[in-house]
């Protein structure tokens, strides 16, 4: 079966986008590093593309608002490009920056530019977390997690802003449309504010959340970082049936490929 291309959007700033592709080859896919300007100047479409993924780090030097100025440059210069890429049903995935830029381009939580509802801010604790979390899995329409509903999954968290945030109006009707797809929870997956199994203070314990169609993912943890056994700090002692990130991955191909 043809492999999916992959295009893993980077630009000054972006720092997971190596180990994104990684993820995507281990999961069959075949990723592209795309850097923005080269779908500015035309060079690349977003039409070539079955998966669009916007990786981790620190764009643009995280100035004015984390995500911000990446999500104002893609409303600005590749609205039609981006809304076109979502209607067509194509996976969207956005990891920690990733997850702030569709936050802040309104593609979460309505897949729609510029219907901006939430947000995600400082964490309470007023620094960078990096730490290892528990997430739980909800039961959602997200693609990205099919197979997984009800699981703990151990991932990797590593930002600065990434408290979850929205007025109760958007969170009764996220939370109605099944649009929260992970939690952060406690090692046996009961969901808690508690630091430092929150590490950020999110509201409702958010850590990830989708569209309706639950085509487009973001979430603050990092998938991409625990898709080797190795990668995990306790591997010598403890035994896992796959790395938790790559399923996330595998989903995400599978899905491509059946369109
Ligand atoms: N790992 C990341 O993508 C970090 C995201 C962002 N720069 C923050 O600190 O919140």
């Amino acid at each position: 079966m043809k492999k999916p291309q992959v295009c893993i959007l980077r630009t000054d700033g972006t720092n997971c986008d190596r180990e994104t592709a990684y993820a995507f080859e281990r999961a069959g896919g075949d990723p592209h590093l795309v850097h923005v300007n080269q779908l500015r100047a035309g060079k690349k479409k977003l039409t070539e593309y079955q998966i669009l993924v916007i990786p981790g780090g620190f764009s643009y030097g995280d100035d004015v608002h984390s995500g911000k100025i990446l999500a104002v440059e893609l409303t600005s210069f590749l609205k039609e490009q981006l809304q076109e890429f979502v209607d067509a049903g194509k996976p969207v995935l956005g990891i920690c920056n990733g997850f702030q830029v569709l936050v802040r381009t309104g593609l979460l939580p309505a897949a729609k530019m510029g219907d901006i509802r939430t947000t995600l801010m400082h964490n309470d604790s007023g620094r960078f977390e990096c730490r290892w979390v528990y997430l739980r899995v909800e039961d959602t329409p997200c693609i990205f997690t099919r197979g997984l509903a009800g699981r703990v999954l151990h991932f990797q968290a590593a930002h600065g802003e990434g408290k979850f945030y929205t007025d109760a109006r958007t969170l009764a009707s996220i939370e109605a449309g099944k649009q929260v797809v992970f939690r952060y929870a406690t090692s046996d997956g009961s969901p808690t504010g508690v630091y430092p199994y929150n590490p950020n203070g999110s509201l409702a314990a958010i850590a990830g959340i989708c569209d309706p169609s639950g085509r487009v993912l973001g979430l603050m943890p990092h998938p991409e970082r625990f898709v080797d056994f190795t990668q995990h700090p306790n591997w010598r002692r403890q035994q896992f049936h796959e790395p938790h990130g790559l399923p996330i991955f595998r989903n995400a191909v599978a899905y491509a490929q059946e369109m």
